[in-house]
């Protein structure tokens, strides 16, 4: 890809891409520009890490690149797109995977000729294995929409979706592998209350969870005949499974879910 891509924000998921596209020589490391806002430890790190620019003043980062990519918190969002209106062209096309931030915010303040294009990754994009949603402006051509398939499938797989949904999958997908943890978390502590040594319940659960992983992507089933396809008639699975559906597990989902969905359109709409 001839393009040089200027990241504004050196976090955790800005890491997880720059760690995906410099593995995949999608571009040449040369052409990955870092810059965040104060630290610079961090910034020495990711350009040791994977050999990318950081040292370029944020004015110089704009105008070499074709593009921009967002990856600061919803907070800072505003004050950064307020700086960068003074800069951007119509030829940059700017990507964000800020949870939250509307295309329409993002093209009022920017400039309706600006092609603008919201994503949202997850931090699995650290080793190619993200599912990243894209939703595109009313100024973006196809060949853009391309650019940003193509550089998010060095990170994992890729859907255009209505932006309208985004919501929902910021907290399915965003979100989603931190809710996977968590349940990793609680069902490898509860071995361990049974006496299970802990390096052998996670090693077990970690498979356990690819391996469904696994089964989900390629054996053809949906999740409820995989399931069903393991719960014999009064074994242990139905016991257990009787157990989340007594304790109200699909309504706790349910409400993680909503929460999350929630959360992300009072980020929409300002809400601290
Ligand atoms: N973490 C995740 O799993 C996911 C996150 N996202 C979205 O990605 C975004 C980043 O999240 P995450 O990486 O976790 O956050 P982090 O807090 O880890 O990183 C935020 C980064 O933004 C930088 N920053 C803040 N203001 C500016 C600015 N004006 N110019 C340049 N850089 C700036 C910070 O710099 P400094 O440290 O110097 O202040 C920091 O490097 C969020 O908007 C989030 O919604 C989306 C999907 C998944
Ligand atoms: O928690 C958050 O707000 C971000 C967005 C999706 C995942 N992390």
């Amino acid at each position: 890809m001839d393009k040089t891509i200027a990241f504004f924000g050196a976090g955790n998921l800005a890491e997880a891409i720059i760690a995906g596209i410099t593995r995949t020589n999608v571009v040449t490391k040369e052409q990955v520009l870092v810059a965040n806002r104060s630290d610079k430890a961090r910034l020495d790190l990711i350009a040791e890490k994977y050999g990318v620019t950081c040292k370029r003043s944020k004015e110089e980062m704009v105008q070499e690149a074709d593009i921009i990519i967002l990856a600061m918190k919803p907070k800072d969002a505003g004050d950064y797109l307020n700086w960068l209106k003074d800069y951007i062209k119509p030829h940059h096309i700017v990507i964000s995977v800020i949870a939250g931030l509307s295309i329409e915010q993002m093209e009022k303040t920017l400039g309706e000729d600006i092609p603008v294009i919201r994503t949202m990754p997850n931090t699995s994009a650290l080793i190619g294995q993200s599912a990243t949603a894209i939703s595109k402006g009313s100024n973006v051509e196809p060949s853009q929409l391309y650019l940003a398939e193509e550089l998010f499938q060095t990170v994992g797989t890729t859907k255009i979706v209505d932006e309208a949904h985004m919501h929902t999958i910021t907290a399915i997908a965003g979100s989603g592998p931190a809710f996977f943890y968590y349940m990793v978390e609680a069902m490898e502590n509860a071995a361990v209350e049974a006496g299970l040594d802990r390096d052998t319940a996670l090693e077990l659960l970690t498979q356990t969870v690819i391996g469904a992983g696994k089964m989900l992507e390629s054996s053809g089933e949906d999740p409820e005949q995989l399931r069903i396809n393991i719960t014999s008639p009064s074994g242990t699975t139905e016991a257990g499974l009787n157990q989340l559906m007594e304790n109200g597990f699909d309504k706790v989902i349910k409400a993680c879910v909503e929460g999350a969905r929630k959360r992300s359109v009072e980020i929409t709409n300002g809400q601290k």
